[in-house]
Order: C-alpha cells, then structure tokens, then sequence
C-alpha cells in the first residue's frame, strides 16, 4: 500500500468529523452566519501568507530540482491564488486585511513553520499535504450534496471541488509517495503523524471560525 493511503486511512476518522461540523454542513446550505465565514476568511488570509512561507522552505530544502520547482510553485499558488479569492470576499463583506491572529490560527501557522524550518524534509513534505488533500475533499464531498440555488459560498466551493486545484492535489499526493520510497518505516510513520497532525489541527480551524475563537485574556 503507498504511503499516502497510509496516511490517509489513518486521518480518516478526522476528515468524516470534518465533514459533519456545523461550519461545513452550514456552508453547504448557504444557512453559515456571515460574520462566521468573515471570521474565517480573515484568519485564512493569516494563515495562507504561512502557509506560503512553509512552502517556500520546504522548496528550499527540497532534495531534487523537481521538488524545488513543486514547492514554489505551490507557495505561489497559495499567496496569489487564493488570495484573490480573498480579495472579492474581503469587498464584499468590507473587511479589514489585518485581524489580529487567532490561537488556533496560530498553533497551525507555527506547527507547518516548525515542521517546515526543522523535521526531516520528508516530514515537512507531509505535514503541509492535508491543506491540500483535506480541502480537495471537504469540496468534492460539498460538490456531492445537493447544491442549493444562489450560495454565498458558491464562489470559495467552486475553488476546492475544481479540477485545477484537483491536479495541484494530486502533484503534493504523488511527490509524497516519492519520497516516502525512500525513507525508513520510522520516517515513514514520523511521516504520517505529521499528517493526521496537521489534519486535526484542519478541524480545529473550522472549529474556532465557527466559535470566533478569541485569546481567553
Ligand atoms: C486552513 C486552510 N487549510 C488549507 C487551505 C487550502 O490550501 C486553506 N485555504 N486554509
């Protein structure tokens, strides 16, 4: 079995609670209170400016050409992709670009940096994998539900469940499994642990939008 259905079999339990939060469920029916998903996209802004940094120094510290050339072109994607995608939102709902960062928001970006600065480069390759792989899913899986006429959400749904981010996907799955070829069964196993990780911590995300998670003092 590839390492990936390793992974994913062992993150399984956490992507089926995913698809049943409140957040999600909420989302698909267009019922989501807008200030929940404004909190939401707010820290998502945060969190992809990381997210594009752990990218970049996972390209940096990337092995073979092919994965250099991967990683930055995955950072690039996360910093003007999606944040384009923030931009038509943020006028919408006029919203300011600078929230100040939420716990959850920031136990994530520093997990992903750490790993990214610090684990064997294999690890850090896996622990950035759920923020692709469990957004492909958590939008194919919306994609299944009966749509509903005129979401507000349509826009951010249609990004997740599309094929260009779906081939995005598949590229950080594949180099994953390259990589995982060639380490020990331990690195392999610090590699899925980095994973179902970094997969909890997706759940903790939604969860403190839909709470407004504020710093308790
Ligand atoms: C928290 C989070 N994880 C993953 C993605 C998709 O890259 C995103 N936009 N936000």
């Amino acid at each position: 079995m590839s390492w990936s259905n390793t992974a994913w079999q062992a993150g399984n339990n956490t992507y089926q609670q995913i698809t049943k939060m409140p957040f999600i469920q909420e989302l698909v029916a267009g019922t989501l209170p807008q200030n929940k998903f404004a909190f939401y996209l707010g820290q998502d802004s945060l969190y992809l400016t990381q997210f594009g940094k752990a990218l970049s120094l996972i390209a940096g510290r990337s092995l073979h050409a092919e994965q250099v050339l991967a990683f930055a072109q995955f950072a690039e994607g996360a910093i003007v992709v999606e944040r384009a995608l923030h931009a038509s939102y943020f006028r919408k709902y006029n919203l300011s670009d600078t929230p100040a960062i939420s716990p959850v928001c920031q136990h994530y970006t520093n997990y992903l940096l750490s790993q990214a600065a610090l684990a064997q480069v294999e690890v850090a390759m896996a622990a950035v994998l759920p923020c692709f792989w469990i957004y492909k899913a958590v939008g194919d899986y919306i994609y299944q539900q009966p749509q509903v006429a005129n979401n507000p959400y349509q826009e951010w749904i249609n990004t997740y469940a599309g094929e260009e981010f779906g081939a995005i996907v598949q590229r950080a799955i594949m180099l994953c499994d390259e990589v995982a070829a060639t380490c020990t069964p331990n690195q392999q196993q610090a590699m899925t642990t980095a994973f179902v990780t970094a997969t909890k911590l997706e759940w903790m995300f939604w969860d403190s939008a839909y709470r407004l998670e504020a710093w308790p003092v």
